[in-house]
Formats: structure tokens, sequence, C-alpha cells
């Protein structure tokens, strides 16, 4: 059950900075996020710093590799303290790679499958080879449909593609949303967006929001001023 469904993605390789705003956002967010620009410069030194201030962290790594490589890989994630909430790996690395994922997680942490960036369009997916007869969001559900059979608990993906995912899957399987901007915040790289409370109505379970909270002049009111525009959608 996801009480607050607000992810405050803490994308800064500095620890003395993502702890000051995991420390701003904690009373308006359900988890913070720590992904590769963090992890990468802090390790797990710094997860654990972080960490310590009490959200939950969805540990965004997005393994991508052989399934002996991403099952010993998660084995090692699964060891920090605390262990992350969430964490994930890609959808492409394939079935195999999957089971094997969600074999060494076994339960510990939500886990899921990235489908479709966020930040890429229906032109760039088929640029980078995916079937040009199928739209993003074909895709997308297709990836999470293989994600479910293979053990997976959710999936990352836009909020244009919740409902497809939710109807190839099911309404419990988990969503994980990033590309999501309040009406007057700048799109950055981000193609396939949508506002807090427009993302709830499609299905969304956890909201990613990164820059337009760690970016505001003032994170804590940024982040409040979100929780308050989804109040009214999140509590139906
Ligand atoms: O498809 C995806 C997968 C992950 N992300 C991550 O979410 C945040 C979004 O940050 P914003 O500043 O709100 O754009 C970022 O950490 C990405 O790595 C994503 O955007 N899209």
């Amino acid at each position: 059950m996801i009480k607050n469904p607000i992810c405050v993605a803490l994308d800064t390789p500095d620890v003395a900075r993502a702890q000051e705003l995991a420390r701003l956002v904690k009373p308006y967010a359900g988890y913070a996020k720590l992904g590769m620009e963090f992890f990468y410069a802090a390790g797990p030194k710094g997860y654990e710093t972080v960490a310590k201030e009490g959200l939950p962290i969805f540990l965004d790594l997005k393994l991508h590799d052989i399934p002996n490589t991403v099952a010993y890989g998660l084995r090692s994630l699964m060891r920090l303290d605390p262990a992350p909430a969430i964490i994930n790996i890609h959808t492409t690395g394939g079935a195999d790679m999957m089971r094997a994922a969600a074999e060494a997680v076994d339960g510990r942490a939500i886990l899921i499958g990235v489908t479709i960036l966020t930040s890429l369009a229906d032109a760039d997916i088929h640029a980078a080879g995916f079937a040009k007869d199928l739209s993003g969001r074909d895709h997308a559900a297709a990836l999470a449909r293989l994600a479910r059979q293979c053990g997976l608990d959710g999936v990352v993906c836009s909020a244009p593609d919740v409902r497809a995912v939710k109807q190839a899957t099911a309404r419990d399987f988990v969503t994980v949303v990033p590309g999501i901007r309040p009406a007057d915040a700048a799109v950055q790289d981000q193609k396939r967006i949508a506002t807090p409370r427009s993302a709830l109505d499609e299905g969304a379970d956890i909201l990613v929001i990164g820059r337009p909270i760690t970016g505001a002049a003032d994170p804590a009111v940024a982040a409040h001023d979100i929780a308050r525009s989804i109040e009214a959608s999140h509590a139906h």
C-alpha cells in the first residue's frame, strides 16, 4: 500500500546537498530516489547517509547486463543498510535476466523494470530499432506484460502509458512514473510528461519528481505545493 506517492529524485553528486534535500522534502514525500549521478559519486556510504534521514529509498541504477551479472549486482545492492525499498533493472535485458533479478531480490524490495524512457518520443523509439508499427505505449505495455510474467512487481513508464500497462498486467502491478511536471514547470529533457494530478488520474502509483522540486528556490515549498495539488485526486 503506497501512502504518499511522491518520490523526490535527489539528483546531485553532493552528499550534504542530498541530505539537506531529503530533510527539506521529508514532510511531503513518500520516497527519496538516489540514481546514477549520486551513487557513482557518493557510493554506499553516501547512500547510507541519505537513507538515515528516514525516507524509504528508491535506488534507481537501472541494471542492464547478462542475467548472472544483474543478479549478483542486485545481491550486492540489497546488502546496503537500510536496503532499498524499491530497486530497478531494464526490461529490455530480457526474460532470463528479469527472472534472475526477481530471484536475487526475492521479495526484499519492490523490483521494477524500466520500459520506455520518458525522454523518448515515438520517433526516438523507432530510430532506436523498436518496431515501427507499434507506438511507444504498445512497446511499454508489452515489456510490462513480460516483466510481470518474469516476477517483477512493476515498471517505470510514462504517465500516458499507465492505462495500457495496467490493462496488459494487473491493477496492482506497480507503475512508477517520472516525467512529472507541474503545469508551469520547464519540460527540460523529458518528452512524455504529465502533471502530478493527471498522472495519478491515469492510475500512476508513484510519481518521480526531480528538478521541479530540487531546482526550486525553496524545495520544501515546491514539494508542499505538489502534495497539495494531488491531495484531492489521491484521496479517491
Ligand atoms: O524513464 C525514466 C526513468 C527514470 N527517470 C529518472 O527520473 C528522474 C526525473 O527527474 P526530473 O528532474 O523530474 O526530470 C531522473 O532521476 C531520471 O533519471 C526518468 O526521468 N525517466
